[in-house]
């Protein structure tokens, strides 16, 4: 059976819960004070923040800092967020020569380890996207383009028009694939920092067909209202994600987690108008 892809899953949940919220989980051990107290509390914060989430997006290098301790916890709470139905965006923003790309696919998009998604570097050039957007097609799954990062220093390097090419590799990548499935979005997304609200509507046009994943809600100083103009017409086609603006809301209590979640919920529909 052709399993459903990211995208359709994706926004089927999104519309039916009625959040464009994407729910970033980044445990960092100073904040705790033990490591089971860490996990207890991450999972506690999934549990109560799933009814506002279109989806989770753990970053890898939290999980990763705490050993395979860490890596356990990671499958564990992918396992949990599969139970409750949320698409699993893993960012490991991973990107090397294509032999090893096929490698890091093989490990995050088709393994026993896997998750729905994944982020990835485009750096190393277009070519050793392939992999990662062939297995990407070919499980139901994603992957999310750095096109444009949140931080003030992406101005550096993708500054130099290195987003605009990015983007159009993008467009392209996921262009066969929308012309064959008929479907409006394709398998290949991209990161576009909601820190950038000026250039939204721009990443928008240059990449019709890619789901779009917003980071910077929160901590980074991206504002809900803002950010409009990264969605389709109907109000579809990106997410947006916050991590320690959730997580870490007052002093770790997880009802305050699920608050701030709803609250970002509430402010993305009001931008949207919905
Ligand atoms: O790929 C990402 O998710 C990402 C891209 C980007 O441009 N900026 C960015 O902050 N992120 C990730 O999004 C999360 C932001 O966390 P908060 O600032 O705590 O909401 C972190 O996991 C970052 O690694």
């Amino acid at each position: 059976m052709t399993p459903t892809p990211f995208a359709q899953r994706l926004t089927e949940r999104s519309l039916t819960l009625g959040t464009r919220l994407c729910l970033g989980l980044d445990p960092r051990l100073d904040a705790y004070e033990s490591r089971d107290a860490l996990r207890q509390h991450t999972l506690a914060v999934l549990d109560g923040c799933a009814p506002y989430a279109a989806c989770v997006k753990p970053q890898f290098a939290f999980y990763e800092a705490l050993g395979l301790w860490g890596m356990q916890l990671l499958e564990d709470l992918c396992a949990a967020a599969r139970s409750l139905d949320l698409p699993i965006i893993l960012d490991g923003k991973r990107g090397d020569i294509g032999s090893t790309a096929a490698a890091y696919a093989q490990a995050w998009l088709m393994g026993d380890h896997a998750g729905d998604a994944l982020t990835v570097n485009p750096f190393l050039g277009a070519e050793t996207l392939t992999p990662f957007v062939e297995a990407a097609q070919a499980n139901g799954g994603a992957v999310f383009v750095l096109v444009k990062t949140s931080n003030p220093g992406q101005a550096d390097f993708q500054g130099e028009g290195v987003s605009e090419r990015v983007a159009q590799v993008v467009a392209r990548l996921g262009q066969d694939e929308v012309e064959r499935s008929g479907s409006e979005l394709s398998s290949v997304g991209a990161v576009v920092g909601a820190t950038h609200p000026q250039e939204l509507a721009q990443w928008r046009a240059a990449m019709p067909h890619a789901l779009l994943l917003l980071p910077g809600l929160g901590a980074q100083g991206a504002k809900a209202a803002d950010l409009a103009a990264a969605f389709l017409p109907d109000g579809t086609g990106a997410v947006v994600s916050a991590s320690r603006g959730i997580q870490y809301a007052h002093a770790l209590d997880v009802d305050a987690a699920g608050a701030a979640a709803k609250s970002f919920r509430d402010e993305l529909n009001a931008a949207l108008k919905l």
